[in-house]
């Protein structure tokens, strides 16, 4: 991966060059045309010398249509280049940046940053920079040609251009303030559209779905209301400036008619530098528009920029190697949220090759303790050691290649059900993705369906039911046979033929000898289990085998009582 992910190439440099020459040549017609109409005013035509300028214009004409083509040609496939370096770059970056990061609702902000700012930065490259360099080259032809034919009318058109500077001061303060207020209510709005349509099903359950969903609605009347404003503030500095640039008009017609009475500038010259400052204040218009554009996508550039230098996540990554597995948590405290504790001195030892069960109260923090095993995040303070190795210095990708995890969000690529699988070790055969299937009881359904293993899952697994994507995440685990395994048991939510399946799936994965660290929802589940933990508080309440617990009479044995109750 290239170190600066916005550095420019050849082709963007050469396409660029090129528009400059452009601009120039465009400028180059009106030293020609000024002669032709010299030779018609002094009515001193002659064939061969009209036929010479005729021919010199059609040179240039070709010599434009040539630089241009090639310049646009350049200037699209450098620029396309630099953004798709950019694209890489940045799925590249998301994959280091902390867990944590993508909690804290800014996901929209990342999928505006790497869909729309760049596209917005493509665009700079592509189109912008190039129409602002051919622009002003011509602008500056123009300004020479005029400076040529009569100096004073030069410096006058010069003066006018400079007219330019306040207003377009004005109008990037204007850019800044409201376009990066813009740009930000832009990123909220994809936020809460990506939550809109991800939730779409339960939105319309509750009949909230539509106009009647408050957060979409509030969030594109702002983004409306900011749009209004940026353009509101805008328009003014821009009228007016459109009114001095014009000011050139009548300052040259005036100027100029003092020379051109005295006899000094000859009329034809009078003509043309009389018409030119109104492609003067037209052009100036557009440069004034691709540099306020020029501005408004530099802001998507600065959020590009935020992105690459956004803290990764640090560890070596060395091979994370133990010869045995146990995982250890010592005094852990974290929070998702500052001063919002989930755990707190949290200290277990979970025995290598055992089966250690979690059990406690719903948000007690089970699923925080898995999350800080796999290094989705970091502990606040304390240490967890794997095999006696402390991870906080280990890569989150390394310590993950040790551990299969099975949670109620089962996560599935649009693709294949054979090429999901294949996820979980991408140099797996065939016939250990059926294998690993089978023992996760799942080879039986996949093979009921028209395409077998080639059968599409749909976006995230939306084509199969919550069963048969639980068995899948099954089969990934079994397929990785990694030597520790998270759980999370959730059988709760399935029918009964699905809950069978899945619990004889789990059961098969736990016959292969791991440290298996396994969420309970139902104690029944837990009862042979090697140790259990409880969760209370943030912290571990009670620990020991399911008959210890009994006897301790604590938490474990009241919640165990009711579970006894309710099954009764
Ligand atoms: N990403 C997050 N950002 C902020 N708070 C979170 C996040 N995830 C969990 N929490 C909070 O942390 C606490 C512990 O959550 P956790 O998911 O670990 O509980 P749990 O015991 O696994 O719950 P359950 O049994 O219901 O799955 C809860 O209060 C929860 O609201």
């Amino acid at each position: 991966m290239c170190e600066n992910p916005m550095r420019k190439n050849r082709k963007f440099y050469i396409g660029m060059i090129l528009n400059v020459v452009e601009g120039m040549l465009s400028g180059f017609n009106f030293f020609l045309l000024y002669e032709v109409m010299k030779m018609l005013w002094i009515g001193n035509v002659n064939l061969s010398s009209l036929l010479r300028l005729t021919l010199l214009l059609g040179v240039i004409f070709v010599l434009r249509i040539i630089v241009y083509g090639i310049g646009y040609t350049e200037s699209q496939i450098g620029g396309a280049a630099v953004s798709n370096q950019l694209r890489l770059f940045l799925g590249d970056k998301i994959k280091k940046i902390p867990l944590s990061r993508f909690t804290q609702g800014q996901t929209g902000q990342y999928i505006n940053i790497i869909t729309s700012d760049v596209n917005n930065y493509e665009k700079i490259l592509t189109h912008t920079v190039g129409d602002l360099v051919k622009h002003i080259a011509f602008c500056v032809m123009m300004i020479l040609f005029v400076g040529y034919i009569w100096l004073p009318g030069g410096i006058i058109l010069a003066c006018v251009e400079l007219i330019l500077i306040p207003f377009l001061w004005l109008t990037f303060r204007v850019v800044k303030k409201y376009g990066t207020e813009k740009n930000k209510v832009s990123a909220e709005t994809v936020s809460s559209i990506v939550e809109y349509v991800t939730g779409i099903q339960t939105f319309r359950a509750y009949g909230v779905g539509g106009t009647k969903n408050k957060t979409v609605t509030s969030d594109m009347k702002r983004l409306s209301d900011v749009s209004y404003d940026y353009e509101k503030h805008g328009i003014p500095t821009n009228a007016l400036q459109c009114i001095f640039l014009w000011l050139g008009l009548p300052i040259m017609v005036v100027a100029a008619s003092v020379p051109m009475l005295s006899g000094k500038l000859d009329p034809v010259a009078y003509l043309l530098i009389c018409m030119l400052p109104m492609l003067l204040a037209k052009l100036s218009d557009s440069i004034s528009r691709a540099l306020m554009s020029y501005k408004n996508l530099k802001i998507s550039k600065d959020k590009i920029v935020d992105i690459i230098n956004e803290p990764e996540e640090q560890g070596s990554m060395e091979v994370f190697s133990t010869n045995t597995h146990e995982i250890e948590f010592n005094n852990v405290a974290f929070s998702y949220v500052a001063d919002e504790p989930v755990l707190q001195h949290t200290s277990f030892v979970v025995p290598n090759q055992k089966l250690t069960a979690i059990v406690g109260d719903s948000g007690s923090g089970k699923s925080t303790i898995l999350n800080l095993i796999a290094k989705y995040y970091e502990p606040n303070s304390g240490t967890i050691s794997i095999g006696g190795k402390l991870i906080n210095h280990i890569a989150a990708e390394r310590v993950l290649e040790q551990i299969s995890m099975v949670d109620q969000d089962v996560f599935l690529f649009d693709d294949t059900i054979r090429e999901n699988i294949r996820h979980a070790r991408p140099d797996a055969t065939d016939e250990e993705i059926e294998v690993a299937c089978k023992e996760a009881n799942c080879d039986t359904f996949i093979r009921k369906m028209e395409k077998g293993y080639d059968t599409p899952t749909g976006e995230n697994g939306n084509l199969l039911s919550g069963g048969e994507r639980q068995r899948l995440s099954i089969a990934r685990a079994i397929l990785k046979n990694s030597p520790i395994l998270l759980l999370d048991e959730a059988t709760a939510s399935l029918d009964i033929e699905n809950e069978l399946a899945v619990k004889e799936a789990i059961a098969n994965l736990l016959k292969a000898k791991k440290t298996v660290v396994m969420i309970a929802h139902t104690l029944s589940i837990v009862k042979n289990a090697d140790q259990i933990l409880v969760v209370s508080g943030g912290k571990i309440a009670e620990t020991g085998t399911h008959d210890e617990l009994l006897v301790k009479g604590g938490k474990y044995a009241a919640m165990w009582e009711a579970e006894q109750k309710i099954s009764k």
